[in-house]
């Protein structure tokens, strides 16, 4: 009897003991959390956020954009969203991302540590750099891309050149169905080739292709739950098995096919002849090569022709496959287009940048598209680079900040019909008028680096392609403007039937 009693108490002390054991680190746990994720005096408001992590299971990772927005009708222009133990502050509409991104344009010009990247990438190159590292970096890129009469040809004449390519690529397809992705993508891709390599590649060259294919792959793989949950918990999901994984894997070889190009650019370098940008940073390194302060080196020279690669194809890219779907949903926008080609350009010389302002409805076409594609929308995290208040609200030096695009390109009192595709969005009288709400770029000192180099690639390739077919949906085939998420918002795959005007 007495042992029962004795085994009965032992029994209980113990699971006594592992149930206390269980709360006490419960309550640890939780004011540990609580502590980490208390945000700091006056910091703009937070809606309802669970311990750990905080509001990622109210965001919808198929349309963040979207649901961000209905938190916006909600607590206004700038509120905090707790993604893991990051505490971003989220700021919309035009006036309130103006006096971040412009009126304190040097304080908003950073960019946040976003564990992802950070893994891929540490802060080399020109998206992810900060500070000295970056403002370098920016100042060489922009300078290399405006002087591009580097080697022989011109930036225009680059263009070009990929342009007789690409239609002789759409003509091969003899008026029947196929998907234009990766013709687009290969395309655009060879220019930031031409651009940092000097060259383009053929189309069917095995290692091009395999390179197109890794970098669609991953950009699409960013933004997948495994890859948000790493950003959110990166020391314990880089333990598990998941789609990151494959993230890393694809930027390793992504590097590997890039550092062979460097060495075979050092191989037969000239300094008097700069054939491309890694020449041109080949250069740069060795006139810099006994200065301390200079961050001209390899592992930023291979990150920023990664950035030109990354945030220069993706981009322009998808806006096209954007800009073709359009055309076979309004064939009534696609003819005046084409009207205004015929009118101004005719069809016997392949179009020029000096054509675009004679052509105001196309301009405003393409514009258009650009806006309702909103291909970016809630722009590339930046960060504050110090204290400072905005609408009453202090903000830390390092608060993650996203700049809510959507929110512009979408405004009901800057649009007029803000949801709906109307090229009359920017148009006067008939001539071509600018917009202040038309922000796809961003604004202010991190503003797309590329926003021209884009702007003339779209002009020329949209123009070039509606000169020469005319874009028919294949029979029977439904087609939709739902959004792809990635790391831009992409329609997802359709195809086209290509029919020779002439
Ligand atoms: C339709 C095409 C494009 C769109 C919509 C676009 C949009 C953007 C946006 C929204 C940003 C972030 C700006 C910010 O942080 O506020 C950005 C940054 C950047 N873009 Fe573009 N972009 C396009 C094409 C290009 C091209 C063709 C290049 C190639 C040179 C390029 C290079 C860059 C670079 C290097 C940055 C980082 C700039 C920095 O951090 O200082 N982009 N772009």
């Amino acid at each position: 009897m007495e042992l029962r009693f004795s085994s009965a108490l032992t029994f209980l002390w113990e699971a006594v003991t592992v149930r206390s054991i269980l709360v006490f680190l419960v309550v640890f746990f939780l004011t540990a959390d609580y502590v980490k994720r208390r945000l700091p005096k006056n910091f703009p408001p937070r809606p309802f956020s669970l311990p750990f992590v905080g509001n990622i299971l109210q965001m919808n990772f198929t349309e963040p954009h979207v649901e961000i927005q209905k938190l916006v009708e909600r607590h206004g222009n700038i509120f905090c969203l707790q993604i893991g133990s990051l505490p971003f502050v989220v700021i919309s509409g035009l006036q309130m991302i103006r006096e971040a991104l412009v009126n304190q344009g040097e304080i908003f010009a950073g960019r946040p540590v976003i564990p992802l990247l950070f893994e891929n990438f540490k802060d080399f190159g020109l998206i992810q750099s900060n500070g000295h590292t970056w403002k370098q970096h920016r100042r060489f890129a922009l300078s290399t891309l405006r002087n591009f009469g580097l080697g022989k040809k011109s930036l225009e004449g680059r263009i070009q050149e990929e342009m007789r390519y690409f239609l002789e690529a759409v003509e091969e397809q003899r008026g029947q169905p196929f998907d234009p992705h990766y013709h687009i993508n290969k395309s655009v891709a060879n220019i930031i080739c031409s651009i940092t390599f000097g060259d383009r590649f053929e189309y069917h060259d095995s290692r091009f292709q395999e390179l197109i294919r890794l970098f669609d792959e991953t950009l699409l793989l960013e933004l997948s739950v495994s890859s948000q949950l790493f950003n959110a918990f990166p020391n314990i999901i880089r333990l598990l098995p998941g789609s990151h994984n494959q993230v890393f894997s694809n930027w390793k070889k992504v590097k590997s096919f890039l550092s062979e190009e460097i060495a075979r650019h050092r191989e037969d370098w000239n300094p008097s002849e700069p054939r491309d940008f890694i020449d041109a940073y080949l250069t740069e390194m060795q006139k810099s090569a006994d200065d301390a302060d200079s961050s001209f080196n390899q592992e930023n020279l291979l990150q920023s022709t990664l950035d030109l690669f990354l945030a220069g194809t993706e981009t322009t890219s998808t806006t096209l496959r954007w800009a073709l779907l359009h055309m076979l949903l309004k064939p009534d926008v696609q003819e005046k287009v084409q009207a205004e080609i015929d009118r101004v350009i005719g069809l016997s010389r392949l179009p020029v940048m000096e054509d675009r302002a004679n052509m105001p409805y196309t301009n405003a076409v393409i514009h258009e598209i650009q806006r309702i594609s909103n291909i970016v929308p809630l722009n590339v995290p930046r960060a504050t680079v110090c204290d400072t208040t905005i609408a009453g609200f202090s903000l830390p030096k390092g608060t993650p900040i996203s700049a809510n695009l959507t929110s512009v390109l979408f405004d009901k009192n800057e649009w007029e019909t803000p949801y709906e595709f109307n090229p009359e969005h920017f148009l006067e009288n008939g001539q071509f008028r600018k917009r202040e709400a038309f922000l796809p770029f961003s604004i202010g000192k991190r503003v797309c680096l590329g926003e021209q180099l884009a702007k003339t690639e779209l002009f020329l390739f949209f123009t070039s392609l509606l000169q020469k077919f005319e874009f028919q949906a294949p029979k029977n085939e439904k087609l939709s403007l739902k959004a792809r998420v990635g790391i831009t918002l992409s329609p997802f795959p359709y195809r086209i039937c290509a029919i020779p005007r002439y």
